[in-house]
């Protein structure tokens, strides 16, 4: 039985298979850029005004005070996305110009319509501006050239929308492949009538890996619901394209119904390790079909799935992308822990930060893994490795937040 971090690393290893694709722009937050882009444009592109007001000439104005306002002739309007025809000489002009229009030339600062008065086409300002006052400079914000996401960033809403700004439409990512779901088990019925007789359950496995995956951005079908029947799953696995990743639950483990190594192995897959020193999720199962689908078999009870899901389906997501290991928050226990040594422990937990913004970690009761009231209470799994057996409240622990989406930690 292979250690976690010996499957971890075999998973990261899967990374060598990735690929990229070409997606709009506006598809891709969450991803992870295959390239590095540098923005084609300056930001703003264009001198610009950051009032309603009036463009002026500096000098024009510069002698202007309250008890003798400069007065100036008013030349023109000029609104955002608009070229206004204006006098080509604009001395001792102002022009009426609206916030993002850009600044005419010749002119030098823009006064706030709050600050002066106008009649018949004639400006007065008491105000003297300063030169480039209330003018977004060209390239103030950005120069063109400068890179605006680097190759293995992932793709926040605010990156897509520096990109946006830069008119860069398309983005090279790395692809991110399907998720199919399969629930196995004779016991797990669709129907409710079938849990009448006491020996039938609904399918809580297959809901929560969609559910899961979809909060982390991954595409994600139900492939279906099988019995323990070999025929079943080799059926299923003909319906699922190339270049999937499949998550079943059940059928894993000792008993005579476990079914799914077997069904791979005759159709001619890979086990790349089945049985992990872990818990809860022991049984748990990876191999690589001969059409270049990845499986995973994850145990059925509900909590073993959940982490089977976030501990080795969601770091394959992450090697196919590039991505490196993930980074665990740290927290420290509110309860003693005792636990076998050279096996993973993964523990739902509740995390709360202090006032101080600590993070502390209450294990909560009901850690098996056939729990899921428990899980439901979770907002995060402590994951406990080593040697040590007994651990003292306020221990520094490592701490998973349910969902991996929090991209402003790569950059730490
Ligand atoms: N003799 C042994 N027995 C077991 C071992 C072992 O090593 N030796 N491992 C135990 C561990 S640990 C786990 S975890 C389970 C995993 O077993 P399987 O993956 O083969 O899963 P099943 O036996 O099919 O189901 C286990 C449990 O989960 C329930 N289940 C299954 N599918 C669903 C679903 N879609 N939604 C909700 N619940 C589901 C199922 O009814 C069983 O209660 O094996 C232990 N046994
Ligand atoms: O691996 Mo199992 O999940 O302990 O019941």
């Amino acid at each position: 039985m292979i250690s976690y971090d010996e499957a971890l690393d075999i998973l990261m290893s899967e990374g060598a298979c990735r690929n990229t694709e070409t997606l709009a722009l506006s598809s891709t937050v969450g991803r992870v850029a295959a390239q590095a882009i540098d923005s084609p444009r300056n930001l703003p592109s264009f001198d610009n005004s950051a009032m309603d007001g009036y463009a002026v000439r500096q000098a024009d104005c510069r002698l202007a005070s309250p008890q003798k306002p400069a007065g100036l002739n008013i030349a023109g309007l000029v609104t955002a996305g608009s070229k206004p025809q204006l006098p080509t000489d604009l001395r001792g002009k102002a022009v009426q110009i609206m916030t993002g229009a850009p600044i005419p030339e010749g002119f030098d600062a823009v006064i706030p319509i709050e600050r002066v008065t106008s009649a018949n086409n004639r400006l007065l300002t008491p105000y003297a501006p300063e030169t480039s006052e209330n003018i977004r400079r060209i390239g103030e914000d950005l120069i063109a050239g400068t890179r605006i996401l680097r190759a293995h960033e992932q793709i926040t809403a605010e990156k897509l929308m520096l990109c946006a700004a830069a008119g860069v439409f398309a983005v090279e990512v790395f692809r991110r492949p399907k998720l199919y779901v399969i629930s196995t088990g004779d016991e797990v019925s669709e129907s409710s009538a079938a849990l009448d007789d006491k020996t039938k359950i609904f399918d809580a496995n297959g809901p929560y890996l969609l559910a899961a995956a979809a909060r982390e951005g991954i595409p994600c079908d139900f492939a279906g619901r099988i019995n323990d029947t070999p025929g079943q799953l080799r059926a299923k696995l003909e319906t699922i394209p190339p270049g999937s990743v499949i998550v079943s639950t059940g059928g894993v483990s000792a008993g005579v119904h476990d079914f799914v190594r077997g069904v791979l192995e005759k159709a001619g897959a890979e086990i790349l390790f089945h049985k992990a020193a872990i818990k809860p999720g022991k049984p748990v199962l990876f191999a690589k079909l001969e059409n270049g689908s990845y499986f995973f078999g994850l145990p059925g009870n509900p909590a073993a799935a959940a982490v089977g899901f976030r501990f080795f389906v969601l770091p394959l997501y992450r090697a196919l992308q590039e991505l490196p290991v993930e980074r665990p928050l740290t927290g420290r226990l509110n309860a003693p822990v005792t636990r076998k040594p050279d096996l993973t422990l993964f523990l739902k937990a509740s995390v709360t930060l202090d006032p101080d913004n600590g993070l502390w970690v209450d294990p909560l009761d009901g850690q098996e893994s056939f729990k899921i009231h428990s899980l439901a209470q979770a907002n995060a799994f402590i994951k406990l490795t080593g040697k040590c057996t007994r651990l003292t409240i306020s221990t520094y622990v490592d701490v998973y937040p349910l969902s991996a989406q929090f991209p402003f930690l790569e950059k730490l």
